[in-house]
């Protein structure tokens, strides 16, 4: 297990519910996750966003917050994963109801340790929701890849967005785009199944590292194909549609014009960045959405 968190660190929904929660052994599927988010912080260069050579478009967080961040989170995948498989009597949308305050409380100790900077919101709800989903299919005894991963965070979903059409509050952005612009964002993302994963930065990683290249490469590739499809409500908050449509062509025209981005020339990447720090742009979505991308390439790649 990459980090230790102090046992008084789970919540108390977690006590009440799953008291000897914690006295079960760390799960190979947590540790996948921790290392699925550290593969993301540490990829560099990302446009728009915190990596090792700068913050991005974020003048409130750097590399360090959010390796603090993942510190304080990476024993709440093992809490997401025994959820599902405990209640493996649940169908779906049950499901999200029982795991829901399990994921604000980890919201909670990720600002706890932030000093109130999220880092990894969307990320607990998206990583989370794969790690409970895996804890579900391999406690019913389910075939278990890529697919059905993801089938089921769309059951677990499949209701999710109607708290966004009933709604009256704006309190998150993602409400707010969605009252806007119609944007279902990391809810819709999970309600899909993670469709973009599945039809566009999951297909490319695996053929890129079939074909001899770095995990780097892959990674950016994936990345850049994420940026050109993704409907990041992230972008959408700081830089309008405008500022989507930019995102989204822009990293369409490098994709087009340069194929792929080998170490040798980064130029390219390195541009963009700088274009969405003037432009205060940045894809967190599409970044958590590469998290996702490694994850699911990772558990096939280890258990198929
Ligand atoms: C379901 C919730 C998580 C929804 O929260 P919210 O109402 O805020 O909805 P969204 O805005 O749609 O999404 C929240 C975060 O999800 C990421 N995201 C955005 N678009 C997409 C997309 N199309 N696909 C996938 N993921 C998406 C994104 O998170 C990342 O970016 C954040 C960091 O970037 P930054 O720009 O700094 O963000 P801010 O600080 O907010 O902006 P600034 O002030 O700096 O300008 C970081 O979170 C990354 O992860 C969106 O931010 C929520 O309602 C919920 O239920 N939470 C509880 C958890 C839970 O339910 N868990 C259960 C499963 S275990
Ligand atoms: N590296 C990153 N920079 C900014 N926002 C993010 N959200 C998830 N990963 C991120």
């Amino acid at each position: 297990m990459l980090f230790s968190v102090a046992q008084s660190d789970t919540s108390s929904v977690v006590q009440q519910r799953l008291p000897f929660i914690n006295q079960l052994p760390a799960t190979r599927v947590a540790t996948l996750a921790t290392t699925a988010l550290l593969k993301e912080i540490y990829l560099t260069p990302k446009p728009g966003l915190v990596d090792r050579h700068n913050s991005g478009a974020h003048n409130d967080m750097d590399f360090q917050t959010f390796i603090v961040s993942i510190q304080a989170i990476s024993k709440w995948f093992d809490n997401f994963y025994y959820c599902g498989y405990l209640h493996k009597e649940l169908e779906g949308s049950s499901l999200l109801n029982v795991i829901r305050p399990l994921g604000i409380a980890c919201e909670k100790a990720m600002f706890e340790a932030t000093q109130g900077i999220n880092t990894h919101k969307g990320a607990i709800f998206s990583l989370g929701l794969i790690c409970v989903a895996l804890g579900h299919l391999e406690a019913r005894r389910e075939q278990v890849n890529h697919v059905t991963i993801c089938n089921r965070v769309a059951s677990i979903c499949q209701n999710i967005l109607n708290e966004l059409v009933t709604s009256n509050r704006q309190k998150t952005a993602g409400e707010r785009l969605y009252k806007l612009y119609g944007f279902t964002g990391a809810r819709g993302e999970a309600a899909a199944g993670f469709t973009t994963v599945i039809q566009y930065s999951l297909p490319i990683y695996i053929a890129l590292l079939r074909q001899g290249h770095s995990e780097q490469t892959a990674l950016l590739q994936a990345l850049m194909v994420l940026m050109a499809h993704n409907n990041d409500t992230n972008v959408v908050a700081r830089g309008g549609l405008e500022g989507l449509i930019f995102v989204q062509e822009t990293a369409q025209k490098l994709l087009d014009q340069y194929g792929l981005f080998l170490p040798e020339d980064l130029t390219p990447l390195f541009t963009f960045d700088q274009q969405l720090i003037d432009k205060n742009l940045s894809p967190g979505g599409s970044a958590d959405l590469l998290s996702i991308t490694w994850f699911l390439a990772q558990y096939e790649a280890n258990n198929l």
